[in-house]
């Protein structure tokens, strides 16, 4: 090792790691690595980008919809030069910026490698063959994680996307294959199909997005099914040509697709196994997450973690609370010593929302009714309203193919014996949005009961899908003889 350099903190991941160093960090030396670009997994290849294809995709899809509606409207294939461009360019431009910003502080020194640990509260940082050694006070560990891919015959010589490299392609795919059906493999699948791509999705489980309530991915599948190919219940056994010719995907139904991208979207996995935790004392669980405990410390002294590298909800707006609960604590054990918890931060992790941005979109917060169930048996009160049942539904009806249920509904989920919401499940346009009220009921442990008139709702808006689900799950509350 060439050189030796000790801080009073060390954060390794500069995405949500990046955002802890603040002006309060002005007297502390600090140093940030990254091996790859500022801004980590959501600003270069997550949500950010992910959400701006999502939304040339949703204009191609309403544009569609015109004919049904008495507005005829010609969609050709969607200009993927202009929207990648776009796209790319203006993640790029932010990284740059926010590694800029950092470089230009003299408090921080940037590195722009690869961390591990080579004892405790110790690092090996690899710059292009040159390494320093790295001593710290406090390190924090936001390391992320990667897509994981599967172990399939020929897939190596074949070639494949993740979502890591899909949404740089030189041009748009006639034909994508995806593998995968949850978050990642349903939007892309939807960019793709609704930029005039002809999708194939292989899903190993009974629906897509099998994470989610039941009658969420039901619903979510069938609608998915009437505008790509959905393969469910199937897996890849082989593959084979590729490497600039078209690719064949083998599926365990003896069946034979023929693509020319295929893209791999089965999963992510933690980055700890790139950092020899071991040598660090610091502990991971069965999954690789860094264990931590409520003030978001992992079991070395001085070391913490926070977002995807030790969380089992691998959100953003989780990642950035973690980032805010560390930033708080490390200042504390850098000012005060890390002996006496009074005033530290504890994180909390109920009520995190989550939206799928697809069409329809789908958004979820808590237990879903078959958790609930496991968790509180017959405590479980449900209460549901569709949108084709409020005169907003109205104008939306023709949606998907005329049939009113689909245009989707709400589904709220509540225990008897407190009043209270346990979950809430939504497949409607602008779930994202109409999925906040509930998530505020539950994070402030409001009862169900009065909730809906506790306010007015706008006539005639989607919210009002909200409102009579409330409605609906108030009644089926008060009445002893409901069990749903
Ligand atoms: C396609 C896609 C779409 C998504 N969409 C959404 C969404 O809409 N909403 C949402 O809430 N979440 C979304 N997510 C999830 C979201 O991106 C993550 O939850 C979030 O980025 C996690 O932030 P993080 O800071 O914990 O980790 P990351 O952002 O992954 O940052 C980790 C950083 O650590 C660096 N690193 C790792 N190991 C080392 C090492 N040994 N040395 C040096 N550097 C290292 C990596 O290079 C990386 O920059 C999406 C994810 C994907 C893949
Ligand atoms: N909108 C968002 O918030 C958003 C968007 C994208 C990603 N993310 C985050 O990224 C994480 C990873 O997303 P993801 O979609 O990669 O994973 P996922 O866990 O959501 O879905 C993986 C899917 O692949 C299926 N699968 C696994 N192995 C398979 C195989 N061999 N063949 C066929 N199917 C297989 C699984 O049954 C599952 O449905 C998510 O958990 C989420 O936290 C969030």
């Amino acid at each position: 090792m060439s050189d030796h350099r000790h801080y009073d903190l060390v954060i390794v991941g500069a995405g949500s790691g990046n955002t802890i160093v603040d002006e309060r960090f002005e007297d502390f030396r600090v140093a940030v690595i990254d091996k790859g670009p500022f801004g980590g997994t959501c600003l270069n290849r997550g949500c950010i980008p992910s959400k701006m294809y999502v939304l040339p995709a949703d204009t191609a899809t309403a544009a569609r919809r015109g004919e049904a509606l008495g507005v005829p409207a010609e969609v050709g294939p969607a200009d993927w030069a202009r929207i990648r461009d776009r796209v790319v360019g203006r993640v790029d431009e932010q990284a740059e910026e926010g590694r800029r910003g950092r470089e230009e502080a003299d408090h921080i020194d940037v590195y722009r490698g690869t961390a591990r640990f080579t004892g405790p509260l110790e690092l090996a940082v690899d710059v292009d063959g040159e390494v320093t050694r790295v001593t710290a006070d406090q390190l924090v560990l936001a390391s992320g994680t990667r897509p994981v891919v599967p172990d399939i015959p020929g897939l190596e010589e074949a070639g494949y996307e993740t979502s890591d490299t899909v949404m740089r392609l030189d041009a748009l795919p006639r034909r994508l294959g995806v593998v995968g059906g949850g978050y990642v493999g349903s939007e892309l699948a939807h960019v793709f199909a609704s930029y005039g791509s002809q999708v194939v999705q292989v899903e190993a489980g009974e629906h897509l997005l099998g994470d989610q309530d039941v009658d969420v991915a039901r619903h979510f599948t069938a609608a998915a099914d009437e505008r790509w190919d959905v393969r469910l219940g199937t897996e890849v056994t082989e593959v084979s040509g590729g490497a600039g010719e078209p690719t064949t995907l083998h599926l365990d139904d003896g069946s034979t697709v023929e693509v020319d991208v295929l893209l791999l979207a089965i999963g992510r996995r933690p980055n700890s196994d790139l950092l020899d935790l071991a040598h660090g004392g610091v502990d991971v669980d069965d999954a690789g997450r860094i264990v931590v405990d409520e003030h978001q410390r992992a079991s070395a002294a001085g070391v913490w973690s926070l977002g995807d590298a030790s969380s089992d909800v691998p959100l953003k707006h989780v990642a950035n609370q973690d980032a805010r609960v560390v930033q708080h604590n490390v200042l504390r054990a850098l000012t005060d010593g890390a002996g006496d918890t009074a005033g530290w931060k504890v994180s909390d992790h109920h009520a995190v929302p989550q939206a799928v941005f697809t069409h329809p979109q789908v958004a979820r917060v808590g237990l879903t009714e078959a958790e609930a169930r496991e968790e509180h048996g017959d405590d479980v009160v449900v209460g549901r309203h569709d949108v084709a049942d409020i005169a907003y539904g109205w104008a939306l009806a023709g949606e998907l193919d005329g049939d009113g249920e689909a245009t989707g509904f709400v589904k709220l989920v509540a225990l008897r014996s407190t009043g209270r919401l346990v979950g809430a499940h939504l497949v409607a346009p602008v779930a994202s949005v109409l999925v906040q009220p509930l998530v505020m009921a539950m994070a402030h442990d409001l009862p169900v009961a009065g909730l809906a008139r506790s306010m007015y709702w706008i006539h005639p808006a989607l919210t009002e899908v909200v409102e009579n689900a409330l409605v609906s799950l108030e009644s089926a509350l008060a009445d002893p003889d409901d069990a749903a």
